[in-house]
């Protein structure tokens, strides 16, 4: 039976109805109106389609956006400096500094010079620590949009056996510790994982993100089993233009799988959708207001 497919696109217009809903809220009834920032250093077009989508989504929302884009030379010393500054803008309460940055920049140093109240990608370390120990944090929206997805497709997740393919801290790592919290049994696979096909079998939940392009096939998929898609590959076509496919051989699993996403209108829209959820969040909890439902770990 062939799976169902999970619209990511259409659920990612319903979490930015939400999300909208609660910014109508905190504009009228607490002269509040978030804002988010973003900065883009140097040139990248996978960043670019990103900052793109994200500043218009943030508009309709009706919230504050701010791009900064810097010069690909811009300093380090710099890029902390404009931190500085947004890290004290009342008016701001979501940063993200696009990754990656150029060479001569130390991302990590970046990253711990955001303030943790307004990292809405969730990479602070101490962001990383409040989710690993399971206290309140700022989640990386991918794995967040994946966990609305799981949860919206199976209720709980108790007891499931997950399959995180890939162990990036942007990814991978962040996605095994919220399937955790969802009292899942998880695996984190990865290159060097010894029979990946036998280990990815075994999953009620696989979750790919690795980068490669339709790496996983159906033989690799239990009959029935979930599927999501992070990967985002620009591959060339015959015809000498380009698109998008992700980690798993969308046609080959879509035979076996229960329930799978697609790329493009699957992950993608949700990262963007739970920035913005983010970014409300992060909000509400400055000015000590009631949360958004739903629109949280
Ligand atoms: N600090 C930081 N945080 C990020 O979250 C981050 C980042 N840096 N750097 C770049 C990557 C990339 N990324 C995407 C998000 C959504 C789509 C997306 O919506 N994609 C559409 C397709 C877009 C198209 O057609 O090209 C889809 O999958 O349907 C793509 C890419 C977030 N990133």
């Amino acid at each position: 039976m062939a799976a169902k497919i999970i619209d990511g696109k259409a659920f990612a217009a319903n979490v930015r109805e939400r999300v909208k809903a609660h910014v109508t809220r905190l504009v009228e009834e607490h002269g509040v109106r978030p804002g988010l920032a973003v900065v883009l250093v140097g040139e990248n077009p996978a960043s670019e389609v990103y900052v793109r989508s994200k500043g218009k989504a943030t508009k309709e929302a009706g919230m504050k956006s701010v791009e900064h884009k810097l010069d690909a030379a811009t300093s380090e010393a710099d890029l902390l400096a404009l931190i500085d500054r947004l890290n004290r803008d009342e008016t701001i309460h979501g940063i993200l500094v696009q990754l990656p940055v150029p060479d001569h920049i130390d991302a990590d140093k970046v990253l711990a010079a955001i303030n943790p109240a307004k990292d809405v990608d969730g990479f602070h370390i101490s962001n990383v620590g409040l989710l690993g120990t399971g206290q309140k944090a700022m989640v990386p929206c991918t794995p967040l949009g994946c966990l609305m997805m799981l949860r919206e497709e199976h209720g709980s997740l108790a007891g499931k056996e997950a399959v995180v393919i890939g162990r990036s801290n942007i990814v991978g790592k962040p996605m095994a510790q919220l399937l955790v919290k969802d009292s899942c049994t998880v695996t984190i696979a990865h290159s060097r994982t010894k029979d990946l096909p036998g280990v990815v079998s075994r999953a009620d939940i696989v979750v790919a993100a690795v980068g490669r392009p339709n790496m996983v096939t159906a033989e690799w998929i239990k009959p029935g089993a979930t599927v999501i898609d992070v990967g985002i590959n620009r591959i060339e076509k015959e015809d000498g233009g380009t698109r998008l496919v992700g980690d798993v051989d969308f046609a080959d699993v879509s035979t076996i799988a229960g329930a799978i996403t697609p790329v493009p209108g699957g992950v993608g829209p949700m990262t963007i959708a739970c920035l913005l959820a983010n970014t409300v969040t992060a909000c509400c909890r400055m000015h000590g207001l009631a949360e958004p439902e739903g629109l949280t770990a």
